[in-house]
């Protein structure tokens, strides 16, 4: 029997957990999954998924499930799931992970650096690290710190939110592209097709699309245009996406505003988007399916600084006028703040 792909997911939040659903049911990998605050409730309850692409799941324990055993030939679940990042200090390569995909939010104060984090289950040259998180220059800390590693893009599309620890409901079928985030210590060839490995283990299962993405920072920029604008008007206004549709004139116009900068940064970087894309992503969410972008639902902390505060200071140092940017910026800033000083004075 070919030898499972050791994978380590850090993160089973709204994606972290389709993502190792998804993988268990491709049948191809060894998988570990670092849960945090919602480890106690998984050991004891399982997660419970309502997903548009695995069905309804109740007490699926990710250790020990049968689940999709019928299409796994001979396969054993060999599936763990921790509290802590493994620590893979030995110089074995068969103890390596082959990935580590990482699908926490990305919010530096709160979690200091996720890259220096993972370290203890990296093995220099070895382990290909995957970044399914949103956001502008989110693979420098990842190169700072293992320059011989391949870092891969990871761009979602996937609706998905952890509304009760452990309960994950996920309303828009898993969309995933994988690209290299170009490393000029290594040849962009292994890059690809290391992309592609992780394509071709990711598809297994045949229940979700995922692509080679070759244009990881056009397809970044061309994100953020909804990333950077309905995330933070969302998480700022308390209104869900369809909510900002019908809230009146002047937010439809803020709305086209913050997108428009995104797209003069774009272009300014190099990276020239669809003409219509303002329009397109002002009017992709239907108004009647209320749907809560990530940002809406941070609770927490907010992860505005990769995906406003980035492009912001992109479009800024090459010379783009970006006021409304500038205020979202400042207003999360403000809540950031709000939020942090609440929970030190609960500490
Ligand atoms: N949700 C969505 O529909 C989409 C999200 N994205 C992007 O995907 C990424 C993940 O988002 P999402 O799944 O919504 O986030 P969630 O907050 O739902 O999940 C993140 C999980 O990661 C955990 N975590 C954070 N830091 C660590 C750590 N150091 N070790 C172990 N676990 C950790 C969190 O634990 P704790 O609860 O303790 O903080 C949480 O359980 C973000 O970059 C987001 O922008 C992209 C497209 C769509
Ligand atoms: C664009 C969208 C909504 C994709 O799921 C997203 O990235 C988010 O919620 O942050």
């Amino acid at each position: 029997m070919t030898p499972k792909t050791r994978i380590l997911v850090v993160g089973g939040g709204g994606v972290g957990a389709i993502v190792a659903l998804n993988l268990q049911s491709g049948c191809q990998t060894e998988l570990t999954l670092v849960l945090r605050s919602n480890y106690t409730a998984v050991q004891q309850h399982g997660f419970q998924v309502h997903s548009c692409d695995h069905g309804k799941l109740l007490n699926w324990r990710p250790w020990k499930s049968e689940l999709y055993t019928d299409v796994c030939h001979n396969n054993t679940n060999t599936n763990t799931v921790v509290n802590t990042i493994p620590n893979i200090s030995c110089d074995e390569d068969e103890d390596a992970f082959d990935f580590v995909v990482v699908t926490a939010k990305n919010i530096p104060n709160a979690h200091a650096n996720l890259a220096s984090q993972i370290s203890p289950s990296v093995t220099p040259g070895i382990t290909t690290i995957v970044l399914i998180q949103n956001g502008l220059n989110i693979e420098q800390p990842y190169f700072n710190i293992f320059p011989r590693n391949i870092v891969l893009s990871g761009i979602s599309m996937i609706g998905s939110e952890e509304i009760e620890p452990g309960f994950i409901k996920h309303s828009f079928a898993d969309h995933l592209t994988i690209g290299s985030f170009h490393n000029p210590n290594l040849e962009t060839a292994k890059e690809f097709k290391e992309a592609e490995r992780f394509v071709g283990i990711y598809s297994a299962g045949g229940k979700t699309v995922c692509m080679h993405d070759k244009n990881v920072l056009w397809n970044r920029w061309k994100k953020l245009v909804y990333n950077s604008s309905i995330n933070p008007i969302c998480a700022l206004t308390g209104l869900d996406a369809g909510q900002i549709r019908m809230a009146g004139d002047s937010i439809s116009l803020l709305v086209r505003d913050a997108m428009r900068e995104i797209e003069a940064a774009a272009n300014a970087s190099g990276y020239e988007l669809p003409v219509d894309i303002v329009e397109f992503m002002a009017t992709v969410d239907p108004v009647e399916d209320h749907f809560a972008p990530s940002m809406l639902q941070d609770g927490n902390s907010i992860e505005y600084e990769y995906l406003l505060g980035e492009p912001l200071r992109e479009g800024k140092r090459l010379g783009v006028a970006m006021p409304v940017l500038s205020t979202l910026y400042a207003l999360c800033s403000a809540i950031q703040w709000r939020i942090e000083a609440e929970r030190e004075s609960i500490e």
